[in-house]
């Protein structure tokens, strides 16, 4: 018994719907995974992330190697220990960060070498210190340490970064071990171009991983772009292995990513709304902001069942954000990372019942109603 395992129970067109199963826990899919990022989902205690539905929360290499340090989090029992979650964590492994966050980079076959944006301390990451450091914070599902480059890009700075991400998926596969009832996924790389896509699809599964992740995408490409690589990506990668798309996404990315096969995604896009005043609902996204909301008794949504929705009006979530204060981030994250989560119920409940397509017409149809 490794621990770690996947089974698919219905699949609809190209949409499947299944569970992955861990030792901490067993994950519904397709699930969407919050951001937990310096070891809390912002606004959010654990318990209520868990009551949103959550299976799964994500976790970053980068942001925790450098505030409070991995071997710390290890001497105090370990990530999940750490932040009061026993359910699955997955952790992302820290070179997309590094490239969107750090000062100072000087990328080689080594690693990446990076400043510290917090207090400009150098540090250096490679597959092996990536390896390490997710083993550190007790990782339940370790991402390889790969290169996302920026779109758009020349396609030989696309395959050279993809082939050199591939040659630290091998290392990352060496480094990790045997770890039983804790799994590495590889990451495919490769930009828009079909052909990259698949050379590197053929690399990760030559090294062979517990699942596989769609990644170098949502980095600007705009997602008529993304849909069209999703039209022929996945399909590239193991069937009967989860397949994960970093970073992703709006509401419609999300559904449009498990239409063309996708099981797992994760962004901070329901967490960093929720504090800006961006309310995710059936009818569209809602800026609690706006001044028609100061007298409008309704709630946000009355078809959620979150603590923002059944015990406040929309007129009082206007007010407690424009005095900023700090109930508001509280509800409203609340309430998007429910909304996100009543999404993907749905969704696995439609592709189980082979009415996916009926499902997938009422979003959009309940989002051209307007006039939320
Ligand atoms: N609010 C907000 C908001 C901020 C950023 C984003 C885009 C996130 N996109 C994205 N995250 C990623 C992480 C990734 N991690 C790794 N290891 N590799 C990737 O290729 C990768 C690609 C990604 N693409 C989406 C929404
Ligand atoms: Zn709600």
């Amino acid at each position: 018994m490794t621990g770690f395992s996947f089974s698919l129970s219905a699949t609809d067109g190209k949409a499947r719907t299944g569970a992955i199963t861990t030792l901490r826990g067993t994950i519904r899919t397709p699930a969407f995974m919050p951001v937990g990022t310096a070891a809390t989902v912002k606004a959010m205690l654990p318990e209520s992330v868990a009551a949103t539905g959550a299976d799964i929360l994500l976790g970053n290499t980068y942001h925790l190697m450098l505030r409070p340090g991995a071997e710390r989090v290890d001497r105090l029992g370990g990530l999940h220990e750490f932040m009061n979650w026993s359910k699955p964590i997955l952790t992302d492994s820290g070179g997309f960060q590094v490239m969107s966050l750090a000062g100072l980079r000087k990328l080689t076959e080594e690693g990446v070498a990076f400043k510290s944006h917090i207090d400009g301390s150098r540090h250096m990451l490679t597959p092996e210190r990536s390896m390490e450091i997710q083993r550190l914070l007790g990782s339940d599902i370790v991402m390889c340490f790969d290169e996302c480059p920026a779109l758009p890009a020349e396609e030989k700075a696309v395959a050279e970064s993809m082939r050199l991400s591939m040659r630290w998926a091998q290392r990352s596969r060496d480094a990790f071990g045997d770890r039983p009832g804790h799994a590495l996924f590889g990451i495919q790389q490769g930009g828009v171009t079909r052909d990259l896509r698949a050379e590197s699809a053929e690399a990760l599964q030559e090294i062979g991983f517990d699942g596989y992740a769609v990644g170098g995408l949502a980095v600007g490409e705009g997602q008529e772009i993304m849909f069209d690589v999703l039209d022929f990506a996945p399909d590239m990668l193991p069937v009967d292995k989860p397949r994960y798309l970093m970073g992703v996404g709006k509401p419609d990315d999300i559904v449009g990513a498990v239409k063309r096969g996708i099981d797992m995604m994760d962004c901070v896009l329901p967490s960093r709304s929720g504090r800006t005043g961006q309310v995710f609902t059936r009818r569209g996204v809602v800026n609690i902001k706006n001044a028609r909301h100061a007298d409008d008794p309704r709630p946000l949504d009355e078809g959620c069942s979150c603590p923002a929705c059944r015990g406040y009006s929309r007129a009082y979530l206007h007010h407690v954000f424009r005095a900023q204060e700090m109930i508001s981030g509280m509800l409203l994250t609340w309430h998007n990372l429910q909304y996100y989560q009543d999404l993907m119920a749905g969704m696995r409940e439609a592709i189980a019942a082979g009415t996916f397509c009926d499902w997938e017409n009422q979003f959009h149809a309940d989002r051209a109603l307007g006039d939320i």
